[in-house]
């Protein structure tokens, strides 16, 4: 199916609203591309890159006419962003989203979207460590799975544009239920990234001559985890206090099963190591040698993540946050 926007909108522009801006543009699915953001230096900085064909410090001009409006500031500024816009969004208009969360997004923007307007959350599960304006590509959507959480009355005419734009950028396309996404997501995103900022946060918390010991032999275990945990603070904070019930669920369970391995480390049990390392090592081999698509459980990884530069353990960027 082949789709066009007249004017899309764009309410923030970090990582992934940069990404839309140059997929959208690079696939001729948008005519004009407005860009809102808070602060002029992030426009400024748009506009130097040639995102977009407006730009505007006030979100209620960007949605003037746009008839496809996409929020891509943090989750943690979605209550205000929805409550100034929703009475300037266009009679027919799709509004979306691009935040890790979904059932919090569904909470705080639903209320703010007028009669005939159609609300469809969605997620790309695309991302990089590197936040702002700069950081975006137009490959970054590809072979990678979006979400999309259709809510309720919504015309299946526009999920299926909304669908099909996020295929013409190259993603597979996946609707589901917003509470259960955000239960997947706990435990294949949110935990992982948790995980990296606490073992790279005790690293950082060691004395300094054994802490320049682990970042001199670190090897590409630990180094993958400070690549995570280089992530944005202002995105990952809100992704924890919007997920909480999600998040505290799984790291129920994801404790539990540390006290076993680390019961199993006390004892010297080996027999009980060699059983999960084995099982885990075929939940891996499972997932790369079922290759591309949906093999994985719930969300495969259709791609690897395309190659991101090494970071250092200090972040290059100052973050997601606007304000
Ligand atoms: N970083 C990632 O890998 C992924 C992020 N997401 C989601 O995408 C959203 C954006 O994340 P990124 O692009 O990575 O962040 P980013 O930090 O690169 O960009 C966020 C942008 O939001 C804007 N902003 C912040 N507060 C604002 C406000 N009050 N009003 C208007 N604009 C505001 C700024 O222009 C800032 O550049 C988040 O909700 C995040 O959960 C989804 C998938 C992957
Ligand atoms: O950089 C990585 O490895 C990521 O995991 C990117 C990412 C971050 C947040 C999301 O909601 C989806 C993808």
């Amino acid at each position: 199916m082949s789709v066009h926007f007249k004017k899309l909108a764009l309410i923030g522009i970090g990582l992934i609203g940069s990404s839309i801006a140059l997929a959208a543009r690079r696939q001729g699915l948008v005519e004009v591309i407005s860009i809102a953001t808070r602060r002029q230096e992030t426009l400024d900085e748009a506009r130097d890159l040639g995102l977009g064909d407006i730009y505007t410090l006030d979100a209620t001009e960007a949605v003037r006419g746009a008839d496809l409006v996409i929020l891509c500031a943090p989750v943690g500024a979605y209550r205000a962003l929805a409550a100034a816009i929703g009475p300037h969004l266009e009679q027919g208009a799709i509004l979306s989203d691009v935040g890790s969360v979904k059932a919090h997004v569904v909470k705080v923007v639903g209320p703010h979207v007028p009669a005939g307007v159609s609300f469809i959350p969605g997620h790309p599960i695309a991302g990089t460590e590197h936040s702002g304006p700069a950081a975006g590509f137009a490959e970054l959507f590809a072979g990678r799975w979006c979400v999309l959480t259709p809510t309720s009355g919504v015309p299946q005419a526009d999920t299926d544009r909304l669908v099909a734009f996020w295929q013409e950028m190259g993603s597979s396309v996946e609707c589901m239920d917003a509470a259960h996404h955000d239960m997947v997501l706990a435990i294949t995103s949110h935990i992982p990234h948790l995980i990296a900022y606490n073992i790279v946060g005790t690293v950082a918390d060691l004395e300094a001559t054994t802490q320049s010991e682990v970042i001199k032999f670190s090897a590409s275990g630990f180094r993958d985890f400070t690549r995570i945990a280089a992530s944005d603070p202002v995105m990952w904070r809100d992704v924890f206090l919007t997920n909480k019930d999600a998040v505290l669920e799984m790291l129920g369970r994801f404790n539990e099963d540390l006290s076993m391995l680390q019961r199993a480390v006390r004892n010297g049990d080996g027999a009980a190591l060699e059983a999960m390392f084995t099982r885990t090592r075929a939940i891996r081999r499972s997932i790369i040698n079922a290759g591309q698509e949906t093999a994985a459980p719930d969300f495969g990884r259709p791609h690897e993540q395309p190659p991101t530069p090494e970071v250092p353990l200090v972040r290059e960027h100052g973050g997601g946050d606007d304000a």
